[in-house]
């Protein structure tokens, strides 16, 4: 699978309404399980597109980093976030599991993705800040026959704590790593979503642990 010297990159975007709390999911990863993971995420209104990237080793595969594009929910931005649908392995769809409106909108972002990409994405349905279970208005089970018509794994998460953040990405992680050995993804000079890069091009951050699926104990 790794080439000597060099690493997998995958392109992975979050996709969801304004609010869901993608930038909080996101910059919760980013800052790893680390002295001050369990710090308050602040976060302001995604402005176009964001970029973030965090590096793994996966104990029994390749070195992966993943080039993370957070995206503006807000209808404004469409047309820029849209041109950088293209060029992507992965795709978080993520709703607010408080807010109805945002899981209805989810089938309308997967086929958006879908209109510009093609088949070869990867798709993981996030149903967000699960800490939130008193005003939860999208049931689990919902959410699973939902990502199984999508052809896609589910996971709830929360970036306020912690929950299962490391979970969701790891998973999609593995997803796009399964697609590549399986042959239904495929390094291509004219498309970004996998590359071989240089391991020195890579950040040094913390050796992942595999992280088993379960109930979540938030
Ligand atoms: N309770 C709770 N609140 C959260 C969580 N994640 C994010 N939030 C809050 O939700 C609000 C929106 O979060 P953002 O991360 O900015 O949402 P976004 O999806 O990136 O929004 P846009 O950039 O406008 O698309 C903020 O007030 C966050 O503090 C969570 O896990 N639990």
């Amino acid at each position: 699978m790794e080439a000597r010297g060099q690493c997998y990159q995958f392109r992975v975007l979050l996709l969801g309404d304004a609010g869901v709390g993608k930038t909080a999911l996101l910059q919760r990863y980013v800052a790893g399980a680390g002295p001050g993971a369990e710090a308050e995420v602040e976060t302001e209104p995604t402005v176009g597109v964001e970029f973030y990237s965090r590096a793994l080793q996966l104990p029994a595969g390749p070195c992966v980093k993943l080039q993370l594009w957070d995206t503006a929910g807000q209808e404004r931005f469409r047309c820029i976030t849209r041109s950088f649908y293209r060029n992507v392995a992965g795709v978080l769809l993520v709703y607010d599991v408080t807010n109805r409106r945002s899981f209805e909108h989810i089938q309308d972002w997967h086929a958006e993705v879908l209109a510009t990409q093609g088949p070869k994405v990867i798709f993981l349905l996030v149903g967000h800040k699960s800490d939130l279970q008193s005003s939860r208005c999208v049931s689990p089970q919902e959410a699973e026959a939902l990502a199984a018509s999508l052809g896609s794994a589910f996971i709830e998460t929360s970036a306020r704590n912690s929950c299962s953040v490391e979970l969701a990405f790891d998973t999609l992680t593995d997803a796009i790593l399964q697609a590549l050995q399986r042959g239904d993804m495929e390094l291509e000079e004219d498309w970004g979503g996998v590359r071989l890069i240089h391991k020195a091009q890579v950040p040094r951050s913390p050796v992942k642990e595999p992280q088993h699926p379960g109930p979540c104990q938030c």
